[in-house]
């Protein structure tokens, strides 16, 4: 980077402060959620929301919990006005929920704003303006005093303009581009603003700090909403609020360290919709908090539903590895992770667990209305025995024995990086098959007989290459005789046969699967699987697929020593 000297730190650390946030582990209570959507989310659209997105919008935050919706800014458009209207004069705000709008601190915006607001049963006022040293000197090109000055007209203006028209209203103050402000002189506005407003227990008024933009890391703005809080006047009686924005990619760590300053609400937008980067996520916080066992006060039981929506009216498109929103979020395609959470996913299944503990999953995804079928495993070239046994178990009821998953993983794999695509549960069940299970070529079993209780001695019948052979057996048990008599009659030999079988599960009938392994006289482990409403039909089956599958590599191998 070669113009580094071109940037310095602009922001004002502040003179120092108990730091009791560094002693605080995590977050006990949901703050204040005030949703600035319709506001800061809107004005960085495109395209901003109509009047029916907006209606729309606005019924999903109400129905997520927002207690607080900051609505827009009336004297911005006719929409913006036209909405607010619509709300208040066909009753669409629930007694619950307070309403705010936003105003600069110029009267004519400021008559316009409480206009739009008449007959509001409770609405908060927003008024803001800028602070920092960099717009004062080149934005407004005033004093500090003169800056204040306008703070403070605009705290009188919103005192006079509530005098005059019917509603219930409350104030908030944000000295806009806050960290950018010198610590001490944001205090003082803040300070004289509140003289202004003389907050009381029955008539709070909201100080905003907002990080504008966000220029420090996190433990610095911390540091700041400390500062402020231990500072401010009236302290008992203001409710102080974040506003961050997320320029650093640290929107959410700023909003949770503040909170531990000492913030008691946060200004947010649902997947973090805003101003350039855009503003703190409110999703991403509250189920940060819902991860430790808090609850957040918002409902996100249907996170997906909410998404439809957000992604329609915005037109804006969630990243696939936004914070428990992503599609991807709660994949895993690698092999060592998709092992953990089969394994994790079992040993909650073994018995009712208090608490949700699965490996790489921070959150249950069914919790907020996704699935884990199709979306927690899935399958390409960086996946293994695990997970692609998980899928097989839970999708068809197959339970394979471990070193048969292994075997399986590796084919899958293999066909998956040979045609470098994902490969979908059906897929893979489809190579299973093909590979393993009833295997009839070269050697197709027609019929077999048993005599013979303890020791067996068998008769089968064996179509190998178009020729139909009757051969004879013996052996300790009955699968063995028949393995005597294909290794004898088909001159190959072979040891340490496995069995396995369970009840398939899954599926229209109930049918037995078998497993079978052998091993080639080289060292080589070949797997059979057998499936038949039989039990003795599936494990002779199941034996035949190993046989043949061990044909079709070694046949030659021991042809040449016969
Ligand atoms: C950080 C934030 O998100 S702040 C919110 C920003 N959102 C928006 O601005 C969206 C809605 N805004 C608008 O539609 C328009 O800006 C309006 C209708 C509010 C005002 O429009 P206009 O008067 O045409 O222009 P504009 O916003 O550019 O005004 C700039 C003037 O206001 C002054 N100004 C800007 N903000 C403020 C403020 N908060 N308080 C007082 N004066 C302000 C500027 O210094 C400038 O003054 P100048 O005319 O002496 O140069
Ligand atoms: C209006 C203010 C609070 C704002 O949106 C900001 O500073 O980011
Ligand atoms: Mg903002």
């Amino acid at each position: 980077m070669k113009n580094v000297t071109k940037y310095t730190r602009n922001y004002f650390m502040p003179p120092a402060t108990s730091l009791k946030w560094t002693q605080k582990e995590y977050i006990t209570e949901a703050p204040t959620w005030c949703s600035v959507d319709l506001r800061d989310g809107n004005q960085a659209l495109i395209i901003p929301m109509n009047l029916q997105e907006k209606l729309e919008y606005f019924q999903v935050l109400v129905e997520v919990g927002f207690k607080e919706i900051e609505v827009g800014f009336p004297a911005a458009s006719d929409t913006e006005y036209t909405f607010l209207r619509t709300l208040i004069e066909q009753d669409l705000i629930p007694d619950d929920v307070t309403i705010q709008v936003l105003t600069q601190s110029r009267e004519h915006i400021i008559e316009k704003t409480f206009e739009s607001l008449r007959g509001a049963k409770n609405a908060v006022v927003h008024l803001y303006n800028s602070t920092s040293l960099a717009q004062r000197e080149q934005v407004f090109r005033r004093s500090k005093e003169e800056i204040k000055d306008i703070a403070v007209s605009g705290a009188k203006m919103l005192q006079k303009y509530a005098a005059e028209v019917e509603g219930n209203f409350k104030f908030q103050y944000s000295p806009e581009s806050f960290t950018g402000t010198e610590i001490e002189f944001a205090l003082d506005v803040c300070n004289s603003v509140l003289d202004v407003w003389q907050p009381t227990a029955d008539n709070k008024v909201i100080i905003n700090l907002p990080a504008t933009v966000s220029m420090s890391m996190p433990h610095v703005y911390a540091s700041q909403i400390e500062f402020m809080s231990e500072n401010m006047k009236y302290r008992e009686n203001v409710i102080l609020s974040l506003h961050p924005h997320n320029d650093r990619g640290t929107g959410v760590a700023d909003a949770e360290l503040g909170i531990l300053a000492g913030a008691d609400r946060v200004e947010g937008t649902l997947f973090g919709n805003g101003e350039r980067t855009g503003n703190v996520d409110i999703v991403t916080l509250a189920l940060n908090m819902y991860t430790h066992g808090v609850d957040p006060k918002l409902n996100l039981d249907n996170l997906p539903a909410i998404q439809e929506v957000y992604e329609r009216v915005t037109r804006m498109t969630i990243p696939d590895r936004q914070p428990y929103a992503g599609k991807l979020v709660f994949t895993a395609f690698s092999g060592s992770h998709q092992d953990a959470i089969a394994k994790g996913m079992k040993w909650r299944e073994q018995e009712e667990r208090k608490h949700w503990t699965v490996p790489y999953l921070p959150v249950d995804p069914e919790d907020i209305g996704r699935e884990y079928e199709g979306e927690v495993i899935r399958i390409n070239s960086q996946s293994g025995k695990g997970g692609i046994g998980y899928l097989l178990e839970q999708a068809y009821g197959f339970e394979l024995p471990p070193k048969m998953r292994e075997t399986l993983g590796y084919k899958v794999k293999d066909v998956s990086d040979r045609s470098q695509k994902e490969l979908m549960t059906n897929e893979i069940h489809d190579i299973f098959m093909k590979e393993f299970v009833n295997v009839d070529t070269p050697a197709a079993l027609l019929d077999y007989t048993f005599e013979g209780k303890d020791t067996a001695t068998t008769t089968i019948q064996v179509k190998v290459n178009g020729e139909t052979n009757k051969w004879h057996g013996a052996g300790n048990g009955r699968l063995d005789a028949i393995s005597n008599a294909l290794q004898t009659e088909l001159g190959i030999s072979y040891k340490d046969l496995t069995y396995k079988e369970h009840a398939q599960s899954i599926g229209s009938q109930a049918n037995a699967v078998s497993y079978v392994s052998i091993t080639s006289d080289n060292g080589t482990v070949y797997w059979g699987c057998g499936i038949d409403p039989d039990i003795m039909n599936s494990s002779v089956k199941a034996l035949f697929s190993a046989v043949n599958n061990l044909l079709k590599v070694e046949q030659e191998r021991f042809a040449a020593t016969k």
